[in-house]
């Protein structure tokens, strides 16, 4: 085949085009939030309290004080009787319970609790980990002594510690702090958070426990911040967008149990944590404000979804009564933007440290409404009227389009998000699937994208009936032929994202997903690799060529990178088959004889996993290139060609 290449631009690759979309969904909360007591879900490379997934139970808030089942992940220490309860004196309105432990009246040695981590908890001697809990004995005692910290391997041998004093006239709660920097690195993540007394000291006695959090080193060292393999993995993509919080888990199961910024910002003491979406219960230690810092930090425009009315479990909000939530969205919306001094969200956001405004460019209002599209008639008037009148600088993006016959809306949309899984024929047969959009103004942001399964009748079904349980060669080359069709449409698609992001290996809803994890681990999917290699290669506009075959294997797209002198052509060849096959590429310019080329290319079912985490990698080199050159693109192959203008 032979492509030939037009010297003028068509439009401009839009800055926002390649980026992330988020929500706490296989409890892929970036952050190594604090163990909460009363429960936990997130992503920890250090501690947490762990939920048991097939049972829901929100450890200490959604189940029957003294429920055994509260008790997951953690563990007596040498005598100890542990109960959950409803504390008489909570540590908070928002965290209503407390771990009780009672020491025995004849102990010997250390007793307390020790908590089994996230699947394990990676211990670094290279690491100073910062540890505090809250604690209050229910009976005033003389005790006085040491509470010991430690991080230990399974078996007890003792990884590092710290001691705080504690005293037995605390019968209200009060917060001791600590640091621990382990003597050695353990081997595994078989690892256990332990907080233990001098038993004999504290023979008889009972305390209670709150909120106890183990942080290790955090991502740009911000407190409450991102795991920091993780957080650099996600950086690396040059990611220029972030839709954040969902996605499903913005919406709740019922309208009581919807995302609410409110209650995800401020001290961790304030935040109650909510059952999401998928099945566990969101700490909400990853909040509202920790969203926002995390755009800014890796210079990424925030796409903010607020709640539309709809909970997923099918309740729409009646017309007259959207009032509420809409005057919720226009507080979310001020605590990012709003100005201290006329708003008291964005009076909170200062008191949080935070005076400055945020950037913020667009919002968008619900999400997949078109599983109600009836009722977003009315909510996206409703909410759009009245968010364009407070804020007429900001866009509105719709979430009800999927359909040739959804019902139109007023005011006509800004911008729509459109979702779309499907199997790698679906994906390299739809490369034009914005070729034939209209241009009428609208724009378009593929918010959530993936190759699900290779099942056209099962696309969400299970590994047996071919959902992928992480993607593969076959899927991200199919992917990429999608991607290449965004960028020959960038006049009307300004943003892409694959989702969902994140999935802790041993706690996942979802399959597949970008990026996988476990206690110490990450794993870069070849779908990962195909996101950085269109982010990092993005170009400045867009060079029209021959059009690749519809429904053929091979798609291609040629991008000049103006933003460097000499400029850079960049061209992206995707195979979405099993056969290499030549192109050859006619430029209108002369360019130099060399270039240099990077490919990422498997057999179809190849796939990077916990036991194989590189078995596909991008591998650059360098290719003989001319005014008019030849390329072998590789089976199931994702190349990126550089040349520069001679
Ligand atoms: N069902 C998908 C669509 C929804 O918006 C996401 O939460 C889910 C996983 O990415």
């Amino acid at each position: 085949t032979v492509v030939t290449v037009n010297g003028t631009a068509s439009h401009p690759i839009p800055s926002t085009l390649w980026g992330y979309m988020y929500e706490d969904i296989n409890v892929s909360r970036i952050p190594p939030c604090p163990v909460f007591v009363n429960t936990q879900s997130c992503l920890d490379a250090s501690i947490l309290e762990m939920e048991d997934f097939t049972q829901n139970n929100r450890a200490f808030q959604k189940v029957t004080p003294g429920d055994s089942q509260a008790l997951n992940a953690w563990q007596a220490v040498n005598g100890a009787s542990l109960e959950v309860i409803a504390d008489p004196s909570p540590v908070s309105n928002a965290l209503p319970n407390s771990l009780q432990v009672q020491i025995p009246s004849n102990p010997s040695g250390q007793v307390g609790v020790a908590n089994e981590g996230y699947f394990g908890i990676k211990v670094d001697s290279s690491w100073t980990y910062k540890a505090s809990f809250y604690y209050r004995f229910t009976t005033a005692s003389n005790f006085s002594g040491n509470a010991v910290i430690s991080l230990q391997t399974s078996n007890g041998d003792l990884l590092g510690s710290a001691e705080v004093p504690i005293s037995g006239a605390q019968t209200t709660f009060t917060q001791v702090n600590a640091t621990i920097t382990p003597t050695s690195t353990a081997s595994g993540t078989d690892n256990l958070f332990v907080v233990t007394v001098d038993g004999a000291a504290a023979a008889g006695q009972t305390i209670n426990f709150a909120l106890f959090s183990l942080f290790p080193p955090t991502f740009k060292d911000r407190p409450n911040g991102m795991r920091i393999d993780l957080a650099e993995t996600l950086a690396e993509v040059g990611p220029s967008l972030f839709r954040w919080p969902g996605g499903n888990n913005l919406e709740g199961q019922t309208v009581a149990r919807r995302w609410q910024w409110n209650a995800t910002v401020g001290p961790l003491t304030e935040r109650p944590g909510r059952l999401g979406d998928w099945s566990y219960v969101n700490t909400d230690g990853l909040g509202m404000l920790e969203y926002l810092e995390w755009c800014e930090d890796l210079g990424m425009e925030s796409i903010m979804g607020v709640w539309a009315g709809y909970a997923l479990g099918g309740t729409s909000v009646p017309e007259a009564e959207l009032g509420p939530y809409i005057q919720q969205a226009i507080d979310q919306i001020n605590f990012v933007i709003g100005d201290p001094a006329t708003s008291d969200a964005a009076a909170l956001r200062a008191s949080l440290g935070r005076s400055e405004p945020f950037k913020l460019t667009r919002v968008e209002v619900g999400n997949e409404d078109f599983l109600a599209s009836e009722s977003y008639v009315y909510r996206w008037k409703a909410f759009v009227t009245a968010l364009k009148a407070e804020f007429p600088q900001l866009r509105f993006i719709a979430t009800n389009r999927q359909h040739d016959n959804d019902p139109v809306l007023n005011p006509k949309p800004d911008e729509w998000d459109i979702h779309i899984y499907q199997t790698p024929r679906w994906f390299a047969e739809n490369s034009f699937f914005y070729d034939d959009i209209e241009r009428d103004g609208t724009l378009y942001f593929e918010g959530e994208y993936a190759v699900t399964s290779t099942n056209s009748s099962d696309i969400f079904g299970s590994p047996s009936t071919g959902r992928l349980t992480y993607p593969t060669m076959e899927g991200a080359s199919a992917e990429a032929a999608f991607m290449i069709g965004f960028e020959r449409n960038a006049d009307i698609v300004y943003a892409s994202a694959y989702a969902p992001l994140l999935n802790h290996v041993k706690g996942s809803q979802w399959t597949p997903n970008l990026v996988s994890f476990d206690a110490e681990n990450v794993i870069r999917s070849t779908s990962f690799y195909t996101q950085k290699l269109f982010s990092l290669n993005r170009g400045t506009e867009y060079l029209p060529s021959t059009l690749p075959t519809r429904n053929g294997a091979l798609y291609w797209s040629v991008v000049r990178d103006t933003s460097v002198t000499p400029n850079k052509i960049i061209i992206k060849v995707t195979n979405t088959a099993e056969n290499a096959e030549t192109l050859q590429f006619d430029l209108p310019f002369a360019v130099s004889t060399s270039g240099t080329a990077e490919v990422l290319t498997g057999e179809r079912a190849a796939s990077n996993t916990p036991d194989a985490p590189s078995a596909v990698t991008p591998q650059k080199s360098t290719i003989e290139t001319d005014q008019s050159f030849s390329y072998d693109a590789p089976g199931y192959s994702i190349s990126v060609l550089t040349v520069t203008v001679a």
